[in-house]
């Protein structure tokens, strides 16, 4: 079995998937080294949400590998692929779902609470993140008392706090607009580069491609212009040694 280059942190291997027979994604190959951000860009229904599914391990794709650095992601059971989301991967939606009955900093604190981490711990590292994105004064807020941006923070807050490895975001601006779109993605870039954190973000828009260090075209379930010459590709060879 092909064993990924040692400098992709994330990568996936000639991804299928057709549920029900309708081709969701056909022959997808991608790899992200540590510390990069890679865009995976495209129209609506390009089948950038069932390429992360694919990557956090949510959905076992037909055909294709994944990997997690050296391990297996599509050979592990539904139990071990539940454990290694919880231990290494930070997911974002488009969409703010947060717990409603729980403060800020208790959902920002979740996924560590969840890990077993003790309480005291979870809850400074959720306040570190909250303050760092300006929300420490609204911590003991419920989210219906925030607005739609702040809850979003609160998500990436929830994401990073639990320091994953790596980090997927499924258009994690889609809902907002102007400044605070821009706000909310500075804020996710920059946590993620003061961490070293792989992130993954699908995306329909420039602006979040342009954050990038490096942008995947999907287009209806394929890779499109990511032969070589590509700018995709020459991005690759700037950012990672991988073929
Ligand atoms: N389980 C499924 N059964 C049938 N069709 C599916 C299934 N999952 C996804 N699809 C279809 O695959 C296509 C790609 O979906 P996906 O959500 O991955 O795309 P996307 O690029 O994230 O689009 P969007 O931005 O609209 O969410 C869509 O046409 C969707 O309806």
């Amino acid at each position: 079995m092909a064993v990924p280059p040692d400098n992709d942190l994330l990568r996936a291997v000639g991804l299928r998937h057709a549920p029900h027979g309708f081709p969701v994604l056909t022959d997808v190959t991608l790899g992200a080294s540590t510390g990069e951000i890679l865009a995976v860009t495209g129209p609506r229904a390009a089948g950038k949400t069932t390429l992360l599914r694919c990557l956090s391990g949510q959905l076992v794709p037909d055909e294709g590998e994944v990997w997690f650095a050296d391990m297996p992601v599509h050979n592990l059971t539904a139990s071990q692929r539940e454990r290694f989301r919880r231990e290494h991967l930070g997911w974002i939606d488009s969409e703010p779902h947060l717990v409603p009955e729980l403060s800020a900093w208790e959902n920002a604190a979740l996924p560590l609470l969840l890990r077993g981490t003790p309480r005291r711990t979870a809850k400074s590292a959720a306040l570190e993140w909250l303050d760092r994105f300006d929300l420490g004064a609204l911590a003991g807020e419920r989210p219906h008392s925030l607005a739609y941006s702040q809850r979003q923070q609160v998500c990436v807050a929830r994401a990073i706090a639990m320091e994953p490895a790596a980090l997927l975001a499924d258009e994690p601006t889609a809902a907002l607009r102007g400044p605070e779109r821009a706000h909310v993605l500075r804020t996710l870039v920059s946590a993620a580069r003061s961490n070293d954190i792989t992130v993954v973000i699908a995306a329909t828009d420039e602006e979040t491609a342009s954050v990038a260090d490096r942008t995947l075209r999907l287009y209806d379930g394929r890779t499109d212009g990511d032969g070589p010459g590509s700018p995709e590709q020459e991005g690759r060879e700037e950012c990672s040694l991988s073929v």
